[in-house]
């Protein structure tokens, strides 16, 4: 068993470097996240309170001094491989946020035929390894009463997708889709404020199956891969009662999400 151990740290030192290397230590921020895989669905995790409250600020303010959204007609900023630095960073953040939860959870690793098993690591080491993690970004801005309709997010994305969820706290809710039926994100903002509805495949497709609720607070980061990312869709309908929880309706304030993905090698050429 000390032999697979020693070979599993070594493995995961290739991949995420040395974590108690001097330089590391020197630029240690101290964390107080956590990670939770969410049990129903597969390739869900969430990691709670990833940013701080003065990252949170930081991070709104350089999204802000992008001027995006300068005009309230505009909701919506999508970049594509040159990411703005602070989108590289929170990138770096997230890699760093995994590897730790890995060599933290090494013995996890290990199963019963002592052979690596990653299903237990909110991404892969596969979807750790590739270089850049991220080329492609979305950044939504949603006031009270926008939210965006179930939707699996398109195949030119990777697995392995990122959000993070800032300013006004929601519940995403997720449905497993029926076989053979795909909805892929298309026009997917709707507003309840301006009386828009689901998209118009939604209720035929997972009008029967159960939601699994999924609540986000300012600073919190969701990972989806594997079935999550490919067989479940996800939705935030901001019609109060769709924004409960725990019998409590949730205040609804302005929200801005951050959306991090990697095109696949077909769509870099096309963007090229
Ligand atoms: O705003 C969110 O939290 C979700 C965004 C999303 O699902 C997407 O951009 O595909
Ligand atoms: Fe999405």
């Amino acid at each position: 068993m000390e032999r697979e151990r020693k070979d599993l740290q070594e493995a995961l030192t290739a991949v995420f470097g040395e974590s108690d290397s001097e330089s590391d230590t020197e630029t240690e921020v101290p964390c107080n996240y956590s990670w939770k895989a969410v049990k129903e669905i597969p390739g869900l995790w969430l990691c709670k309170g990833f940013l701080s409250a003065q990252q949170q600020e930081e991070l709104v303010s350089a999204i802000d001094s992008e001027g995006w959204f300068i005009d309230s007609k505009h909701n919506q900023a999508m970049r594509f491989k040159d990411l703005p630095d602070w989108a590289f960073e929170l990138s770096q953040f997230i890699h760093d946020a995994v590897s730790s939860y890995a060599l933290a959870n090494d013995s996890l690793y290990l199963s019963a035929e002592s052979k690596i098993s990653m299903s237990d690591m909110p991404f892969n080491l596969n979807l750790l390894q590739r270089v850049p993690l991220f080329d492609q970004m979305i950044v939504n801005r949603y006031q009270p009463g926008e939210g965006i309709c179930a939707h699996v997010d398109l195949l030119r994305f990777e697995d392995g997708i990122a959000i993070l969820s800032l300013e006004s706290t929601c519940v995403m809710h997720f449905t497993q889709c029926m076989p053979n039926v795909s909805i892929l994100e298309s026009e997917l903002r709707y507003n309840h404020q301006a009386g828009h509805t689901f998209a118009a495949n939604q209720k035929q497709s997972c009008g029967q199956q159960e939601k699994v609720p999924v609540l986000l607070e300012p600073g919190d980061l969701v990972l989806l891969s594997g079935e999550a990312r490919y067989k479940w869709t996800h939705e935030i309908n901001r019609s109060e009662a769709c924004q409960t929880w725990e019998g409590e309706l949730i205040c609804q304030m302005r929200r801005t999400s951050v959306t991090l993905r990697k095109l696949t090698i077909s769509e870099e050429v096309h963007t090229s």
